[in-house]
């Protein structure tokens, strides 16, 4: 068995079609330099330790006793098998993190459900898919300069890193290691996207699979019904993340949308069609790019810019924006350039597009910083998920 594995995983923006890819419609998302790190380390103190520095300020990993996951195993065992009843386990695992983990009786629902999805990827990849017989592991979750529950992906680095890690410590897939480093194959990269897909589910409910798909592959991709598509060069566009600051659930955003669906289902699902159709828009315009067809980049960029304005009205109509993000966009419109909300809305962060060449964007940020936003210029198409260390 692996001794010691390090995997990290980026976020994403998403530029177009967040919402409206829930239900089967085009989005169009690119990895960005904002990563998650996992560490997963075998231990011979009989515990699984977790270290969750983002979400738990104290100094030391918080241990859990395997004697008390081999009784939790029983119980969940009594459900009946994993397979047909995922989300009954998983509750099963959140009241054992409640009943007996939390501190000072103090219940932290965003504590909770990092250490139940923890937890349910150990029973389910290592206990049960790896037969490795309750191994004591240390697990270290951290994230570098990416925000948790801001759109930006977090959940979905963690579970593909989670399910990276594990996958490898189980034995059930197998990176090959050679002079340029460790390299994860189509099949390997297929195995990790549906394991973190699965673990998505446990924290979304019902996720398009875009997130995971994107921190597993990289770049910048088409995403439709559940397949994706390169993009494989990207114009000279650059974005500013900026966060508002305001915490958000994606699985309340999603399900308030859902509500929507269901009492005005023939308002709302134009207005999904709508966005599918912006995506379309912005995807020929970015394939032109990426086949150099385009002989006018002003004309794409001032297209590319109404396209991301019609889609920010489109998501405030569905209930999904914010009076924060709102008030970037009209900062940002007053200087000329375009905004809109990405990942589920509600707060987190919102994206501001401009070109390479343009200076204006420093009086932008002096804006934005007056207002006390938190920004930043993030790269696009970075790397899906790599292992930095493997060690046996
Ligand atoms: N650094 C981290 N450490 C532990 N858990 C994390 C971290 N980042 C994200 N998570 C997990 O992801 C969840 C946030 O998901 P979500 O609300 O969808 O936000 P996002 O838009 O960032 O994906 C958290 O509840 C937690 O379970
Ligand atoms: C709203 C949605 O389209 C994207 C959610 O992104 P995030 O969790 O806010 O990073 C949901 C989904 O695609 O599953």
């Amino acid at each position: 068995m692996v001794k010691r594995v390090i995997a990290i995983a980026p976020g994403k923006i998403i530029l177009h079609g967040e919402h409206a890819v829930v239900y089967g419609k085009k989005a169009i998302a690119c990895a960005i330099d904002a990563t998650i790190t996992i560490e997963l380390c075998a231990t011979d103190d009989n515990c699984v330790s977790f270290h969750l520095p983002n979400v738990l300020c104290q100094k030391d990993a918080l241990k859990i006793k395997i004697e008390s996951l081999k009784e939790l195993l029983v119980r969940c065992q009594s459900i009946g098998r994993i397979e047909s009843n995922i989300l009954d386990w998983h509750e099963k695992i959140k009241e054992f993190v409640a009943s007996t983990l939390i501190f000072n009786g103090n219940e932290n629902k965003l504590l909770n459900l990092a250490l139940s999805s923890c937890l349910f990827a150990y029973m389910k990849i290592l206990v049960l898919d790896g037969q490795c017989n309750f191994p004591s592991v240390f697990v270290k979750i951290e994230s570098n300069n990416l925000p948790l529950g801001a759109g930006l992906g977090s959940s979905a680095a963690c579970s593909v890193c989670l399910a990276t890690t594990m996958l490898v410590h189980a034995g059930i897939i197998h990176p090959k290691e050679n002079d340029q480093g460790i390299t994860l194959d189509d099949n390997v990269l297929e195995k990790i996207n549906e394991t973190a897909l699965m673990l998505e589910k446990l924290l979304h409910g019902n996720p398009s699979g875009i997130d995971n798909a994107i921190s597993t592959y990289g770049g910048a991709v088409v995403y439709h019904n559940g397949k994706i598509s390169h993009i494989s060069s990207l114009p000279s566009l650059q974005f500013l993340v900026v966060n508002t600051g305001i915490a958000r659930n994606t699985k309340s955003l999603v399900s308030s949308v859902k509500s929507k669906m269901t009492d005005f289902p023939e308002v709302v699902c134009n207005i999904m069609q709508a966005i599918h159709e912006i995506s379309v828009q912005a995807e020929g315009i970015l394939r032109d790019v990426e086949k150099s067809h385009s002989q006018n980049h002003e004309m794409d960029l001032k297209k590319l810019k109404e396209l991301l304005k019609m889609n920010q009205h489109l998501l405030q109509s569905i209930g999904v924006s914010h009076p924060k993000i709102d008030e970037i966009c009209k900062i940002a419109e007053e200087n000329n350039f375009s905004c809109k909300l990405t990942g589920a809305g509600g707060g987190g962060c919102a994206i501001v597009m401009f070109d390479e060449a343009t200076e204006q964007i420093n009086s932008l940020i002096n804006e934005l910083n007056k207002r006390g936003f938190k920004n930043w210029k993030v790269k696009l198409g970075c790397k899906g998920v790599q292992l930095k260390q493997i060690a046996k």
